[in-house]
């Protein structure tokens, strides 16, 4: 017979060498409830887990969605340059219509007949000088208001500034109006159509509900607890949702998201799955860091004045942003994922014996004898070549 020495003989022992599992049973009260908890959590987990909670036997989609809104309600304002003047739907709604998103203006800073012409510069911007030499003829500054003609004209008794050739006269740079001009703005309501597809599983869906008819969508306003499933919502109750209030984000303008959410088991009946709304502001309101707070930018109407020369009326508008943000899953059962779960359940059990083998066998008091009746060794290598069955 070979005879081998060292690291050599443990791998010539380790190759030839066979492992054949035995079963061992160990009748004991506390390796038999350790074996039954261990298989009790992973059960758990199976079932609460990962089919109740996370509906492993289902196989899911994500939603498509359009949405459109229309914008309702009346302001009213009252102000030295343009007197009383009424507001509706296609003065404040900008553009009339938007992708998944409206802009209603709440607050105005408003220039009045302004023709091309020249005038002085803004004082305090930069274009402030004290003779002619100061200003440069047709200088466009990005941040001036129109191209220098070269001449410093009197701003005020006190100030001169560069003359500019611009849409004059030049609006006034002033903090917007608090209160907000259209602070009637938190009365409007919007009416959001929202109809939803789930393609794989050809499941439609729409925000108004079937049980909502004409009359009640004519006179409903969205409440979480008396209307929940009216699609009609007022301006300051989304924006109560959201924690802010809406006289104040008004005069600054800002951005409000309208998140709708579709969560849908389509094993349940369809009628179950109802839209769920919810409201954020999305723009920063931070009151440490409030430079350049709100939203707002200019537009301009144009006409012909009397001597039928073009004016324009520049409105630098600040408003608020609705942006409908619309996110779901749906969920049906489906053979194919029940069985790769339940699949990776029960190989997951056969985690438990590896589990409890190790606590049997370092922790236990007994771990000794555990250890001699769990392992046992049959050696050949000791017989002669004569002695071999
Ligand atoms: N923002 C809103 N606030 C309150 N009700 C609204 C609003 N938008 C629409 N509605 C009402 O919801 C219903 C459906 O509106 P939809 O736009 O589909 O129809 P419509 O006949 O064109 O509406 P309307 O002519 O009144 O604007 C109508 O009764 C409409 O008056």
């Amino acid at each position: 017979m070979m005879k081998h020495t060292g690291c050599c003989a443990t791998l010539w022992q380790y190759f030839f060498e066979y492992s054949t599992p035995r079963i061992l049973v160990i009748r004991s009260l506390k390796v038999g409830t350790l074996n039954r908890i261990t298989q009790a959590l992973v059960i758990a987990y199976i079932i609460g887990y990962v089919c109740v909670l996370k509906k492993g036997y289902q196989d899911t989609d994500t939603v498509l969605s359009s949405v459109t809104t229309k914008v309702k309600g009346i302001a009213l304002t009252n102000t030295t340059d343009m007197g009383l003047r009424i507001w509706d739907v296609a003065d404040y709604v900008i553009p009339p219509q938007e992708e998944n998103s409206f802009f209603v203006l709440t607050n105005l800073v408003i220039t009045l007949n302004q023709t091309q012409s020249h005038c002085p510069e803004q004082k305090n911007t930069g274009f402030d000088c004290t003779s002619d030499r100061d200003c440069k003829i047709g200088l466009r500054d990005t941040r001036g208001n129109g191209v220098q003609t070269g001449r410093c004209v009197n701003y005020s008794a006190e100030v001169k500034t560069c003359e500019v050739w611009a849409w004059c006269p030049l609006e006034l740079d002033v903090d917007p109006p608090d209160p907000p001009m259209l602070g009637d703005a938190e009365n409007f309501t919007v009416l959001i159509k929202n109809s939803i597809r789930y393609p794989k599983f050809n499941f439609n869906k729409r925000n108004i509900l079937p049980h909502v008819n004409k009359s009640y969508l004519e006179q409903c306003v969205f409440n979480r607890t008396t209307d929940p499933d009216c699609p009609i919502f007022r301006f300051k109750d989304m924006v109560t949702e959201a924690n802010e209030d809406f006289q104040i984000m008004a005069v600054h303008g800002g951005v409000m998201g309208v998140q709708i959410s579709w969560e849908c088991d389509l094993d349940m009946p369809s009628s179950w799955c109802v839209p769920k709304y919810t409201f954020r502001r999305l723009d920063n309101k931070d009151p440490v860091n409030n430079v350049a707070p709100g939203y707002n930018f200019r537009f301009a109407k144009y006409y012909k004045n009397g001597d039928n020369q073009e004016t324009r009326t520049l409105i630098k508008g600040y408003g608020i942003r609705f942006d409908v943000m619309v996110f779901g899953q749906a969920g049906r059962f489906n053979i194919v994922p029940t069985l790769l779960n339940v699949g990776a359940g029960l190989a997951l059990l056969g985690l438990v014996t590896v589990v409890c083998d190790w606590i049997v066998l370092t922790c236990m008091t007994r771990k000794t004898i555990y250890k001699e009746q769990k392992y046992s060794y049959v050696d050949d290598f000791h017989l002669l070549p004569d002695e071999e069955p």
